[in-house]
């Protein structure tokens, strides 16, 4: 196993120049503490405590991931093409949450995908699994502090857009915050500069490069027709009603998941350029004529189903953004 020099952590800040202000003791390599001290309701990750998880990662991880990529519901298949694969299941990484729901492996996978360094979320974390936002989108801080300047997020979501069809996939360009106009955000609590500003500018959110980009590696691979549109997250776990559908279809919402928003907000918090796109999954019936009902096991089965064609996507895609030399808004 390659050690790594302190020094080359890939971190904003160098981890050998961090305070440990962690109230925490005892962490460093001891998962199942961060577990117990997690249920305090006063705990949060500081600073510290994710240049530690990164620390950890790094010194096992021979290269510097440029990329992050969060697999989707169903799409964890993405992170089989990685070679040189240095693997972390979540329960072995320090202050890691660990995912519940089936479709999301729980792995952190480091490689080289068609030569690009990359960092790959088997498994994500979501709000319904009953872990507030901040602790759904640590992981991208983690990432931030390992090195990767992009962020490419992936989910599964029901398509309200009434020309999209299952199996599609939609470009996000932007989203609504549905959850955050009650108050509940990732970025929620005291702000620590180190990460990112206090107050965040969210109008450029998915950087408008990435996308043109991404459309056009989608049209030269002719893998048919993409979609541009704008996700919102619920918090789930239940699906929506046809109520709801209806109210979300007419404030302009394409598709609907219950992802990936907190986890944007976080990564452009810490100045990730980000592209995120949806795998529309199931159709949203907005009239009670429909009787399908939307579950789990079609998310999944429709993520099997795509996942050659969002494999040779990413692959061509991140390939793309390195030769350009990482394009995108910082
Ligand atoms: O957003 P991802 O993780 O892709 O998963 C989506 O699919 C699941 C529902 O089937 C929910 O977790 C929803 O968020
Ligand atoms: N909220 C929500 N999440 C999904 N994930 C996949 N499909 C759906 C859906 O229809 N609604």
């Amino acid at each position: 196993m390659m050690m790594i020099e302190q020094e080359d952590v890939g971190a904003t800040t160098p981890i050998h120049k961090l305070t440990n202000g962690n109230s925490n003791n005892g962490l460093l390599t001891n998962g199942h503490k961060a577990k117990k001290d997690d249920d305090k309701a006063t705990y949060k990750y500081t600073y510290e405590h994710l240049a530690e998880t990164a620390k950890y990662l790094l010194e096992r991880v021979p290269f510097r991931p440029k990329i992050g990529i969060i697999c989707g519901s169903g799409m964890g298949s993405l992170a089989e093409a990685l070679t040189d694969k240095v693997v972390f299941p979540y329960n072995q990484i320090p202050h890691f949450p660990e995912s519940t729901v089936e479709g999301h492996a729980g792995q952190l996978v480091f490689g080289y995908l068609m030569g690009v360094e990359v960092v790959c979320m088997k498994g994500r974390f979501h709000h319904y699994e009953g872990y507030p936002l901040w602790k759904c989108s640590m992981p991208v801080r983690v990432m931030k502090l390992v090195g990767i300047s992009h962020l490419i997020a992936t989910n599964a979501a029901g398509g309200l857009n009434p020309k999209y069809k299952v199996g599609d996939v939609m470009l996000v360009n932007d989203h609504i915050n549905l959850m955050g106009f009650s108050g509940n955000n990732p970025l929620h609590g005291p702000n620590d500069e180190r990460f990112g500003p206090r107050f965040l500018p969210m109008n450029r959110a998915y950087d408008k490069d990435l996308i043109e980009l991404a459309k056009k590696v989608w049209d030269d691979l002719k893998l048919g027709p993409i979609h541009e549109g704008v996700y919102t997250c619920l918090g789930g776990p239940n699906f929506e009603t046809v109520a709801e559908l209806k109210m979300l279809q007419m404030v302009g919402v394409d598709a609907v998941g219950m992802s990936t928003v907190h986890e944007v907000i976080t990564a452009r918090h810490c100045d990730l350029t980000v592209l995120a796109f949806s795998l529309i999954t199931n159709f949203c019936a907005t009239n009670y004529e429909n009787q399908s009902e939307a579950n789990h096991e079609e998310v999944m089965d429709v993520g099997k189903m795509r996942q050659d064609t969002l494999a040779t996507f990413v692959q061509n895609l991140v390939l793309r953004i390195k030769k350009l030399g990482y394009p995108g808004i910082k």
